[in-house]
């Protein structure tokens, strides 16, 4: 018998929507890397998403096709019904790497303004919206720091403050806590839970911890190797708001066992 389709055809509705995505890297006479394959998924607004998958199948190369960093071989995203160009120079795409990349030169306030300064948003305002961000993320006392003076975590409160200055309809984040030590992840994974719970901003975090991705989110995207295509979707029917006390319910580890025996298949 047939195995049921797993995948959701992409809904015209959905405030992102992903539909027939591909991705092959190279130039015609080169070697090409087939990345991604047949990737349809749609997100609601306001929605957590996770994508997690092994090493290499493509899930930063999906996250940069979602923020206009990469243009797709086939297929089209939408974001909020905008091309994710349009979507990018609106700067309604907020984006946080692994590596906060801060400016070094500019003290911690200036450096979560810097959007908004490049976008011409006079000096009073900016402060306003930098001293809110910075009483958001957590990093109170620290406006005049250099980054420099900052921890691993800090800085990469100050990226999230930063991604979140132009008040984007859309928070990507692609392994922001990756280099954290697990005490310092476990408190920055409350913390981005309670700002997507206070300013509603649509997320897709890609990262290689199930467990996180369970704590976090609405929806879970497995991918398979490459070229990734889309393995199964895991609904995380957690009730929020999720403390990290929710790991210890049976169901939380259940949902983790699932995403692991599907990434699990994956190298079989
Ligand atoms: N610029 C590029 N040119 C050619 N191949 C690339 C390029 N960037 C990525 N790739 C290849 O595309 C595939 C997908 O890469 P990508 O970084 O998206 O995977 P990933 O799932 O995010 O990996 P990881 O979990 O290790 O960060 C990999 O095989 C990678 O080697």
């Amino acid at each position: 018998m047939a195995e049921p389709r797993r995948v959701p055809p992409p809904a015209p509705e959905a405030f992102v929507s992903i539909a027939g995505l591909s991705l092959t890297y190279g130039a015609p006479g080169q070697v090409l890397v087939n990345a991604l394959q047949d990737i349809d998924i749609a997100i609601d607004k306001g929605q957590f998403v996770s994508l997690i998958g092994p090493s290499g199948c493509g899930k930063s190369t999906l996250l940069r096709i979602i923020g206009d960093l990469l243009s797709p071989s086939t297929g089209k995203v939408l974001i909020g019904g905008s091309e994710p160009r349009e979507a990018r120079l609106d700067r309604e795409i907020g984006f946080v790497f692994q590596d906060a990349a801060l400016l070094e030169w500019r003290r911690i306030r200036e450096n979560i303004a810097l959007p908004l300064e490049l976008r011409g948003t006079p000096k009073a305002e900016r402060e306003r919206k930098a001293e809110e961000l910075i009483q958001l993320v957590g990093l109170d006392g620290f406006q005049k720091a250099w980054p420099r003076q900052l921890s691993g975590g800090m800085r990469q409160r100050a990226a999230i403050a930063r991604a979140l200055s132009t008040n984007p309809r859309i928070l990507l984040l692609d392994e922001p806590f990756g280099a954290l030590d697990q005490i310092t992840r476990d408190r920055l994974n409350m913390e981005l839970a309670r700002i997507h719970e206070v300013t509603g901003v649509t997320v897709v975090l890609v990262t290689h911890s199930i467990r996180e991705a369970v704590l976090l989110s609405d929806r879970i995207v497995v991918l398979t190797p490459r070229p990734g295509r889309i393995s199964r979707f895991i609904d995380v029917d957690l009730p929020r708001p999720r403390g990290l006390e929710v790991r210890n319910d049976e169901r939380f580890d259940d949902l983790v066992r699932l995403g692991n025996r599907e990434l699990e298949k994956g190298y079989m």
